[in-house]
């Protein structure tokens, strides 16, 4: 029985479109040109703040408008649930490591607000003893504290952290925690650059997977 953490955004969920949506909306009352939503799912991964912050870059927005787009991109965020869908073989992949008797938690950058709304809208709040969001904490990945503080709240038992991106390889890293790389999520290098211990691009290969990293046969 092992403590699993997972990664949200581009990892359980692709919630790109919606973020696409409400940072389109906020461009366009703004009078400028909309993101693509290749350029939306590169900006995902380090929080909303940073999001913003690349949206911003992308149509030379001044710096000093960046409290006043980060609150109004943050009124939208909990609406912006409807686009948003679970990986192919998320709820079963799911069902499967709670049956097994694994204790699952989340940890990630979206903040905790709208991390919760999505969780509960998709009906998958209920898999999770822990859920960490990207204010939660004072420090986010890829500081390994939300993720230590993760493990914790599971109790006892080996680790392992699911995600999509340098964010999370990274923090895994420094957490000295196995990582496994969801590889169709919102990563920027290509999967031989991002460390990790074991890749898949299909939920259906999760449970397996785990149960070789725990039996060290990885
Ligand atoms: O950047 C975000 O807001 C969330 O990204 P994460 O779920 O991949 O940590
Ligand atoms: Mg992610």
């Amino acid at each position: 029985m092992a403590r699993i953490v997972f990664d949200l955004d581009g990892t359980l969920i692709d919630s790109a479109p919606d973020l696409h949506g409400i940072g389109n909306q906020l461009l366009e009352a703004e009078g400028h040109a909309p993101i693509s939503l290749a350029d939306t799912r590169a900006f995902v991964g380090n929080g909303a703040a940073v999001f913003v912050e690349r949206m911003r870059a992308a149509r030379g927005i001044a710096d000093a408008e960046q409290t006043r787009l980060l609150a109004a991109f943050l009124r939208q965020y909990e609406q912006a649930v409807e686009l948003t869908k679970p990986y192919e073989g998320v709820g079963s992949a799911l069902t499967a490591l709670a049956r097994a008797g694994h204790r699952l938690g989340i940890c990630t950058n979206k903040p905790i607000a709208p991390t919760r709304a999505v969780l509960n809208h998709l009906d998958l709040a209920g898999f999770f003893e822990v859920v960490l969001g990207g204010d939660s904490l004072a420090l986010r990945k890829p500081d390994p504290a939300p993720l230590h503080a993760a493990f914790q709240a599971l109790g006892a038992g080996p680790q392992i952290y699911v995600g999509d991106s340098e964010v999370d390889a990274q923090t895994a890293q420094r957490a000295a925690v196995p990582f496994l790389l969801f590889t169709e999520g919102y990563r920027r290098s290509s999967v031989a650059d991002i460390a990790h211990h074991a890749a898949f691009s299909d939920f259906a290969r999760l449970p397996d997977l785990v149960r070789q990293t725990l039996a060290g046969m990885l």
